[in-house]
């Protein structure tokens, strides 16, 4: 999705995102799948360092807070440890700009089962319009 992100010291990576109404939810809020999605991009930009491709094999979030739009989040996201394929993330979120803004409050985490893949797992899906990456990454650009 529409994050940026930058590559800290050690396993550490951090997303930015813009709360645009677009991910409205309840009145005034963040949707849950949005930040989900969020969440689940940064521990899988924090794979990257593996240089292996990875896919969510599970993802469990807990909404610590209310997100309002306009707000801007900062997730940080890093490798726990990894056995044999399964590779084992954790991220939080904070409110860094807005309204509601408090860097030392964390809103949300998440904890999240990275599976290491080979080429053949997408390739499954190559003739399909729908499987081409709109994004550097290969990322959703929403
Ligand atoms: C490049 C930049 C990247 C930017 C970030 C992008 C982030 C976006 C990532 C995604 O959203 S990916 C899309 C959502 N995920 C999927 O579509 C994955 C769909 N599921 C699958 O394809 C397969 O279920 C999966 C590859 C995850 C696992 O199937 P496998 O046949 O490869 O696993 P296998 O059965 O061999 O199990 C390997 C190990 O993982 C464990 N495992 C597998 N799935 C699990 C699961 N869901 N929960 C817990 N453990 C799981 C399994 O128990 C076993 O543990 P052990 O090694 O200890 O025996």
């Amino acid at each position: 999705m529409a994050m940026q992100f930058t590559f800290g010291e050690g396993l550490e990576v951090t997303g930015m995102l813009d709360v645009a109404n677009r991910y409205q939810g309840g009145p005034g809020f963040i949707h849950g799948g949005i930040l989900t999605t969020a969440f689940d991009e940064a521990q899988g930009m924090a794979c990257m360092v593996l240089r292996r491709p990875v896919v969510t094999g599970h993802l469990q979030i807990d909404f610590a807070a209310p997100i309002p739009l306009g707000s801007v989040l900062e997730l940080r996201a890093r490798i726990d440890g990894t056995v044999r394929r399964k590779v084992y993330t954790s991220a939080e979120a904070r409110i860094v700009e807005g309204p509601f803004a408090d860097p030392d409050v964390v809103v949300a985490t998440s904890r999240g089962l990275f599976l290491t893949v080979g080429a053949e797992h997408f390739d499954r899906a190559k003739d399909f319009v729908d499987g081409v990456p709109v994004s550097p990454h290969g990322t959703s650009s929403v």
